[in-house]
């Protein structure tokens, strides 16, 4: 059974000047356990619509989603989203961040929460900055920190919003390969939105290319690749080629 299974889902908002506007229209995919799928569109298309009804925030109009095969149970922790907006509350250090999602009783008293808590900082490379606030951290460490807070509660799906679009290009990069080496222990089923079709190159097992608004999916790519993948290679530069072309972006010759 798919972990996720999306068909013939429908969108439609109601447009400023009266009247509908369609945004979704018709998209079916499906997701297995820990398949990392990545989502690609043009700007304005409805990506972020459709993140929003894949993570259980905003219904369809129509169509179905099941999630293990049942209908989607809403936002909770089975499901994570990491935007690029950031969740890291400012006014708690990273230790306490980490373990705010840490309420249920498996979870056990305050030093095991904090022990925990410890660990997952510690994977994501912020070991010494338990204490730090917020606001004594860089960019690239909060996304750390954010990331460290969806594993903690070992959530089945990550949905990732642009997860690095705001990071810089550098610790763009830093925070893929970080991400893949996290994955790579603690296996989840990942969605990836994302505007860049190398970050979509970089990690996924599967790529789906949305049309303009409204959006359905125009074309499938599947990278059967090992990581750490090369961005340049001549199979790379044919698949991003072929994505490019359906994105309506033509190469010269
Ligand atoms: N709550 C809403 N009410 C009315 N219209 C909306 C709402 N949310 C989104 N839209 C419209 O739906 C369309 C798709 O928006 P969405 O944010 O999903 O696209 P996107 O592909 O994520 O955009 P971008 O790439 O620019 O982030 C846009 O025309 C937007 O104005």
């Amino acid at each position: 059974m798919p972990k996720i299974a999306v068909s013939g889902l429908t969108k439609s908002f109601k447009a400023a000047k009266g009247g509908q506007l369609p945004v979704i229209q018709g998209v079916d995919f499906e997701v297995a356990e820990g398949e990392f799928v990545a989502i690609v569109g043009p700007s304005g298309c409805g990506k972020s619509t459709l993140m929003n009804i894949l993570a259980g925030f905003e219904k369809p109009d129509g169509g179905s989603l099941l999630i293990d095969g049942q209908p989607h149970p809403g936002p909770s922790p089975q499901g994570i989203v990491i935007s690029q907006y950031g969740s890291v509350f400012p006014w708690l250090t990273v230790q306490q961040n980490l373990m705010f999602g840490l309420t249920g009783v498996e979870h056990g008293v305050d030093a095991e929460r904090a022990k925990l808590a410890d660990h997952y900082a510690a994977m994501v490379g912020l070991k010494g900055f338990e204490n730090a606030y917020p606001h004594e951290l860089s960019g690239g460490m909060l996304k750390r920190v954010e990331l460290a807070r969806a594993f903690i509660v070992k959530p089945e799906i990550l949905y990732l919003d642009e997860p690095f679009s705001a990071l810089d290009a550098l610790m763009n990069l830093r925070m893929r390969n970080e991400l893949l080496r996290i994955l790579a222990e603690e296996k989840h089923t990942v969605l990836l939105i994302t505007h860049d079709v190398d970050e979509a190159l970089y990690m996924a097992d599967r790529i789906l290319v949305l049309s303009p608004r409204p959006t359905r999916i125009q074309a499938r790519f599947e990278l059967d690749m090992p990581h750490p993948r090369r961005l340049i290679s001549p199979e790379m530069d044919q698949l991003r080629e072929a994505i490019l072309k359906e994105l309506g972006l033509e190469m010269p010759g």
